[in-house]
């Protein structure tokens, strides 16, 4: 008797201690961030918490983000607290605001009086603190201007289309002569080629390869845990990026050399423009500002039009109806030019309305992009709740772009909901919005376009697992990268 007693006060022990110490480490965040703020402000602010000391609510989110259904994480607090638009949450080790609807997206993306960037910390390490992410207001001003026209201006993007032509169609026709292929890998060499030409003019298989292999493992670790110890993401994206600042330097020293003895080639490229560019006190900059633009730029500048081209594929030759649409609009295109004329124009690719309207329906249904971080630069009243100096904020473009109120069976790939049809302010975000807006859109699109014309005019894929699961981080991807065949539609 006396035994059972003890047994029973010693369970009794254990779940009050266990209860007990649920209760103080639920706590400790509250006490760290938000005790200090003041009662006032701690009345406004959204709903949410901000989860367990030193994780926060990664847990939640990384176990979302490992199902079928990564949209379970928000939908826990929209259950909660309703469909506010502005939660409280501790993300990528910091206390945070997540935004989701149209209203607060446009808000924190458009007020730079209130807002600035604000990436975690362990991405800044990752993509460069002299990059756009992590230099003042009034310098990334400047290297916007300096870099936007040479990338996305219609001059720039009449004279890149040859190069990515040739290149598309190259490798259409390599891929469709070796069998099974991981089609993801294949197509973001594809656009990794592409920017290094815009950027570097460089061409050799070998660089190329080699640090793709280090972009790939570089982008794991951008949205993991920032635990630096081997054999975790972050521990390997961190060598990755030694890797590329490495490689970058020598690029920039022989440029550097090559200039100086007049020998490097004539065509202008973006390096020629970043060492040329002078602020207006004669500043020239440095190779390691150079190095982090650069290396910024070739990572944006193909993770994402790569994941794009794919997924319009895929989308495609899953609704053959589309596709059918899409290629008869493609025939047309190339029927209507002019005896003698080759290659495609700025003109025609602005003439494909029914294909752009097949690859903003892609980037919708995907969203590249699941997030923008911004920092509240002071306290900040967002849809009546404070968003305190300091925290984090984060635009989650994923539930707008799925919200069935905006975009009816939000899930279904229907590029006809795009007819005749002008999204409303901050109801599509796939490049972000305001004085961040992606600088490469249109060569994103272009890009997307040119592929996706050659493409549909000969080619099809045949997918060898078409049922595969698909992960969302870093971003979404099928888990076997897209195995497939290319094969040719016709013998010419
Ligand atoms: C489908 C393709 C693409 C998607 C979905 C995409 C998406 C985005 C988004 C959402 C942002 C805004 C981030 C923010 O607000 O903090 C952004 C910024 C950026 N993108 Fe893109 N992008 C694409 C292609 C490109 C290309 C081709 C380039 C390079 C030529 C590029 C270069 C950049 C750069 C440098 C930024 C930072 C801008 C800044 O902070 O001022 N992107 N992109």
């Amino acid at each position: 008797m006396m035994e059972m007693v003890l047994v029973l006060v010693m369970v009794w022990l254990i779940v009050f201690g266990l209860l007990g110490l649920k209760w103080v480490l639920k706590r400790v965040n509250v006490w760290i961030y938000e005790s200090k703020l003041g009662e006032e402000i701690q009345e406004y602010l959204p709903p949410g918490d901000l989860g367990w000391p030193f994780i926060g609510n990664m847990w939640s989110f990384l176990r979302a983000f490992k199902t079928s259904d990564p949209d379970s994480f928000l939908r826990t607090y929209t259950t909660r607290y309703g469909h506010n638009g502005v939660y409280r949450a501790h993300m990528f080790g910091n206390p945070s605001v997540i935004v989701t609807t149209p209203e607060t997206c446009r808000r924190v993306l458009t007020d730079d009086d209130s807002f600035q960037t604000g990436w975690p910390k362990s991405t800044m390490e990752l993509i460069g603190r002299k990059s756009f992410i992590g230099i003042s207001y009034e310098e990334h001003k400047r290297l916007r201007r300096l870099t936007s026209a040479p990338v996305n201006g219609p001059e720039a993007l009449s004279a890149y289309i040859p190069y990515i032509e040739e290149a598309c169609t190259t490798a259409l026709e390599k891929w469709s002569k070796m069998g099974e292929i991981e089609f993801l890998s294949h197509v973001r060499k594809l656009t990794f080629r592409i920017i290094m030409s815009i950027f570097l003019s460089t061409e050799s298989e070998n660089v190329m390869d080699a640090l793709e292999k280090e972009y790939t493992n570089l982008n794991y670790g951008v949205r993991a845990m920032a635990i630096n110890l081997p054999g975790f993401a972050y521990h390997k994206a961190l060598k990755a990026r030694k890797k590329l600042v490495a490689a970058f330097q020598s690029i920039v020293t022989n440029r550097r050399n090559q200039r100086k003895e007049n020998l490097s080639s004539n065509k202008e490229d973006m390096l020629d423009n970043l060492i040329d560019a002078k602020d207006e006190n004669g500043r020239t900059l440095e190779d390691e500002e150079i190095i982090d633009v650069m290396l910024m730029y070739l990572n944006a500048g193909h993770e994402s039009s790569g994941h794009t081209i794919m997924w319009a594929t895929i989308l495609l030759q899953e609704h053959p109806e589309i596709l059918q649409k899409a290629k008869e609009e493609q025939e047309w295109i190339v029927k209507k030019k002019a005896p003698g004329q080759k290659g495609l124009t700025l003109k025609e690719t602005r003439e494909m309305e029914y294909l752009s309207q097949v690859i903003d329906e892609t980037l919708r249904v995907i969203t590249f992009s699941l997030t923008a971080f911004r920092e509240a630069k002071s306290d900040v009243f967002v849809n009546g709740y404070i968003i305190p100096k300091g925290w984090k904020v984060l635009t989650w473009f994923r539930d707008v772009h799925l919200d069935p109120e905006i975009y009816p069976e939000p899930k279904k790939f229907d590029p006809s909901r795009w007819k005749g049809y002008t999204p409303k302010a901050g109801t599509f975000l796939p490049f972000g919005l305001g004085s961040r807006l992606c600088p490469g859109n249109d060569l994103a699109k272009l890009e997307i376009s040119i592929f996706l014309h050659h493409f549909l005019l000969k080619y099809r894929l045949e997918r060898t697992n078409p049922a595969c699961p698909v992960m969302f981080l870093p971003h979404t991807r099928p888990k076997d990268n897209c195995l497939a065949r290319i094969t040719k539609t016709t013998s010419n």
